[in-house]
């Protein structure tokens, strides 16, 4: 039976394209109000995983529960009513090239809720935008108009259309300068405290680990081969965790941490 306390369970997924195998007997839960890291080399399927959650890819055998609802295999109208209540940025931020960013922010609004009127679009979208940390002036813009940075925040903005209890984030920070990463973690995070979010963070980035995650899970060996705090997987000793986690980028991502709190600490006396 699912568990009150986790809002995303999967269990025993096998997700294969052909002969090759990406996941076998992958088993995961993502605890409500986390912001959960996932973790792992490229090609490991992070992105498959998050695919498989939100119904875009078809697994060969496991089950899917998302706010306690399975979401493989549902009719249409089912599996709307459940859509309706996650964001996604996807990589890259998928942005429709032709539209607006406002537009972009009314897409998945006019998907769901066809009967909406302009005016109340506008203002939605316009709320988004704002609230992602734009200016007002970027709505009317076209995103080849904006930035890497903005153009995530634009794709936060509609990935927050219909106010989602659940968010999921693949690769935020990717190709984004230090500045305007560390920028991007601390808008998640603030946006996770005020709306009550639970976060599904895809990433490479062990600053934004460090920063902002609750949990980390690793993906290695077709599977999730560990969930926990840093500390936690920091005492396990598979090579891949120790490796990423205690090479030169795990302790430079410590150093800028230790910086960080150093410098809270200072401006809190
Ligand atoms: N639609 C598809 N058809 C065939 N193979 C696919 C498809 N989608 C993903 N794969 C394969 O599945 C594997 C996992 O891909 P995925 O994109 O999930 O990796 P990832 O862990 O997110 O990698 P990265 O960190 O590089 O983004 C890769 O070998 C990829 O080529």
């Amino acid at each position: 039976m699912a568990d009150a306390k986790n809002i995303i369970e999967v269990r025993g997924l096998k997700n294969a394209f052909g002969d090759q195998v990406v996941h076998e007997k992958l088993d995961l839960d993502v605890r409500r109000g986390e912001i959960l890291g996932v973790v792992g080399g490229s090609g490991t399927g992070k992105s498959v995983l998050m695919r498989s959650i939100i119904g875009l890819q078809s697994p060969v055998e496991g089950d899917v529960t998302v706010f306690g609802e399975p979401t493989i295999g549902r009719e249409e109208t089912e599996a709307v009513e459940i859509r309706k209540r996650w964001g996604v940025l996807f990589q890259g931020g998928a942005l429709f090239s032709t539209l607006t960013v406002a537009e972009n922010v009314q897409v998945p609004l006019r998907e769901f809720y066809p009967h909406l009127d302009l005016a109340l679009l506008d203002e939605i979208a316009s709320y988004k935008v704002i609230m992602t940390g734009l200016p007002g002036e970027a709505g009317p813009k076209y995103p080849a108009e904006l930035s890497g940075g903005m153009k995530k925040r634009a794709g936060l903005a509609r990935a927050l259309a219909l106010d989602p209890e659940l968010l999921f984030l693949d690769e935020p920070t990717a190709g984004l300068d230090p500045i305007g990463a560390a920028a991007f973690d601390e808008l998640t995070k603030s946006l996770q405290r005020t709306l009550g979010l639970t976060v599904f963070l895809i990433t490479h980035d062990l600053d934004t680990l460090y920063a902002i995650c609750d949990r980390v899970a690793v993906l290695a060996d077709k599977r999730v081969i560990a969930v926990g705090t840093i500390d936690e997987l920091l005492a396990l000793d598979h090579p891949w965790i120790q490796e990423y986690f205690r090479g030169p980028r795990g302790r430079a991502a410590v150093a800028t941490q230790e910086a960080q709190q150093a410098h809270e600490r200072s401006g809190a006396d």
